[in-house]
């Protein structure tokens, strides 16, 4: 597929969209990147609607979302200035990794600057939950005065199943035996254990054994509604549900009949699978007012240290790559990185993966009585990605040549 060339010139002025309130460490950290060029940036409190983002994005080529803006193949077809998109969060469910990849458009995240936050949410939540603390809490606001011991726990002893023992999984097992808690944790791949932590044979194990089941796994097609009727039903009559995943793990009327009939005890939920826009829109959902839930705004990442780091993280890959086409990072990318090599002229190719690419790159520069100083090419799925340093500075018309060839995705002169 042969893009549209670029509206702005990489080599001066790189325009950003950053979305969803990005911490400003990122603006800190694409400025402190220079190297010569402006960033022009502008920044919106909220996430885009799809019509809205393919309006916003024309000139636009790093755009930085979290998890609300779904950056789908119809925003990417429209988007022809952009060049990569930074998830400012851990989760990529939200754009179309397979649509970037064919379109030539890297997508970067930050896999554990917010893993801490999570399993410290998780924590507190096991033993609020246990102790039934939100409805204490309200009930004493609300001016009424109900001390009870009855059916509040401690949680040392109780068994904490995981499911998904990835970054925040782990994170979440050390925490918790470290309060007394026994761990048990279910994954589609073989995992190390932390500390005692345990590995059961399946799903139905974890959530017949377990008191608390935190749910720590990706969305993706196999997670879609994990939890439903009949894992409810296999969880322990009294035992609690937390989901700060996403919203499309858990059947939420199933959930809601569970806690209704008492087979939960309770659940805290930080992830829906409808969630506003923006801090300003009213939200809704049937597990609102039911006793011992706990329901939070997808907050498990939101704070101070997560934030800012993620804002530094993100913003410096992306400035890497506008800079130097460095994909080290990238979640539907080959991972190529080249220092820079003084004196030479450097460009990027995207290119359908197929045979010969190369060699018709090759007899463009020939053509040109040019020299390559460095050369790295990788392939991943549909696509290659191949960085080139080049001698002689004829990079504009070695540029316009090889989007010329048939294999051509897209190709940027970067200096
Ligand atoms: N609530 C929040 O604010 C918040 C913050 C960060 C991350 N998250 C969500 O948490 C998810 C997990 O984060 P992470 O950093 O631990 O990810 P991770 O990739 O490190 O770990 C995910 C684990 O889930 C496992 N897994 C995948 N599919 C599975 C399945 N069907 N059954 C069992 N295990 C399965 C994977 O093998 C992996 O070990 C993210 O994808 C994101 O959606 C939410
Ligand atoms: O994927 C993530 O890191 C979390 O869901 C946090 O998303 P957020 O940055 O939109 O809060």
């Amino acid at each position: 597929m042969t893009m549209p060339a670029p509206a702005a010139q990489t080599r001066d002025t790189i325009q950003i969209l950053l979305l969803e309130n990005i911490h400003p460490s990122a603006t800190e950290t694409f400025n402190a990147f220079g190297e010569g060029r402006t960033y022009a940036i502008t920044r919106k409190s909220g996430a885009l609607k799809e019509d809205e983002l393919i309006a916003a994005l024309p000139g636009v080529q790093l755009l930085g979302i979290r998890s609300k803006t779904r950056v789908t193949a119809r925003v990417l077809e429209n988007a022809h200035d952009l060049l990569s998109v930074g998830c400012f969060c851990i989760g990529t469910n939200q754009v179309d990794l397979v649509a970037a990849n064919a379109r030539g458009v890297p997508v970067f995240n930050a896999p554990f600057s917010n893993t801490r936050s999570v399993a410290e949410l998780m924590i507190s939540e096991i033993i609020a939950l246990a102790r039934q603390l939100g409805d204490r809490s309200r009930e004493v606001h609300d001016g009424v005065w109900k001390k009870v011991a009855a059916q509040c726990y401690e949680v040392r002893g109780k068994v904490l199943g995981i499911v998904g023992y990835g970054h925040i999984g782990r994170q979440l097992g050390v925490l918790a035996e470290a309060v007394g808690m026994r761990v048990f944790y279910h994954d589609i791949a073989a995992r190390l254990p932390m500390g005692n932590n345990r590995s059961v044979p399946s799903l139905a194990t974890l959530l017949a054994e377990s008191d608390f089941v935190s749910l720590h796994v990706p969305e993706t097609p196999e997670t879609r509604k994990m939890i439903g009727a009949a894992e409810l039903a296999k969880m322990r009559k009294g035992a609690y549900l937390l989901n700060a995943s996403r919203g499309t793990v858990v059947d939420i009327p199933a959930l809601v009949a569970a806690l209704k009939d008492g087979h939960l005890a309770g659940a805290a939920i930080d992830v829906y699978p409808e969630e506003p826009e923006s801090n300003t829109d009213k939200f809704k959902t049937e597990l609102q007012n039911l006793p011992n839930v706990l329901l939070t705004p997808h907050i498990g990442g939101s704070t101070e240290e997560a934030q800012e780091a993620i804002g530094r993280e993100v913003a410096a890959v992306l400035s890497k790559f506008a800079a130097m086409g460095a994909t080290t990072g990238s979640v539907n990318f080959p991972q190529v990185e080249l220092p820079p090599v003084k004196g030479t002229h450097r460009i990027l190719n995207v290119h359908r993966n197929e045979p010969g690419v190369l060699r018709d790159v090759n007899r463009v520069v020939a053509d040109l009585n040019a020299n390559i100083d460095t050369q790295f090419l990788a392939t991943e799925g549909a696509i290659g990605y191949l960085i080139m340093d080049l001698e002689q500075d004829v990079s504009a018309e070695v540029s316009r040549r090889i989007q010329a060839l048939p294999s051509n995705i897209r190709t940027r002169v970067v200096y």
